[in-house]
């Protein structure tokens, strides 16, 4: 009798679920699709043209939503799932500042080095070369399911002055704790192992888990 083989279960047809990066930061998505494997992940400017989202939110969570609904909104098949971040450095010392206004430090228009010069002169007009500092993560989901948002924090230090050229924003004047070097020298599996995002990503991965 001649066997037939059965060249694909239910299960290797089944599609992956796809994650939509809901993010026009490159340090974010170079972080996310590094360290997300089990899905397919995407920068959304590669599925739509590019869009300004404002953030107009009050809190990371309040923003992190803002950015995720308003690329899911634009979507033209709703089977996908739109993952956000909206992030930050707060310094207590400065009364949380930058905080949720991170990205907006320096003004509106500026870039993640002018942001990161002006927390380091800050810092030096105040006469502080190093004060404690953290980082936050919103991670937002949007998808049919519905929303939901966690959030990571990432502890340590800000020094008034940039060492290293690893990570993105801030991280030259970030010293993680139980660390001497900053997150610009630092490598990348320091971050993947215990930043902020990396935590918040943990918790979304129990959400991710149960929308399958
Ligand atoms: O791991 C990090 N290492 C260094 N800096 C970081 C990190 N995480 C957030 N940050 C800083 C960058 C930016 O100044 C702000 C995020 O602002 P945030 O609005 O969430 O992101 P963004 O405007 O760069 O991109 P987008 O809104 O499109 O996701 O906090
Ligand atoms: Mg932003």
């Amino acid at each position: 009798m001649q066997v037939i083989s059965k060249p694909f279960t239910c299960k290797v047809m089944e599609q992956r679920l796809r994650i939509i990066l809901a993010t026009s930061n490159h340090g974010k998505v170079k972080e996310f699709q590094s360290w997300i494997s089990e899905y397919e992940v995407v920068a959304y400017s590669d599925i739509m043209p590019p869009f300004e989202i404002d953030e107009t939110g009050t809190t990371f969570k309040e923003n992190a939503l803002i950015k995720a609904r308003a690329v899911y909104e634009k979507l033209d098949t709703k089977n996908d799932i739109v993952l956000s971040d909206d992030s930050g450095i707060s310094v207590p010392l400065l009364g949380g500042e930058p905080g949720i206004y991170s990205a907006r430090y320096a003004g509106v228009h500026a870039n993640a080095k002018d942001n990161l010069n002006k927390l380091i002169q800050t810092l030096k007009d105040k006469g502080i070369a190093k004060t404690p500092a953290f980082y936050t993560a919103a991670i937002a989901l949007v998808c049919a399911k519905g929303e939901f948002c966690v959030h990571g924090w990432m502890h340590g230090d800000a020094i008034a002055e940039a060492r290293g050229n690893n990570g993105f924003g801030y991280d030259p004047m970030f010293i993680p704790c139980g660390y001497t070097q900053t997150l610009g020298e630092l490598d990348e599996s320091v971050k993947k192992a215990f930043s902020h995002r990396a935590r918040a990503l943990e918790l979304a991965y129990i959400v991710l888990k149960s929308l399958k």
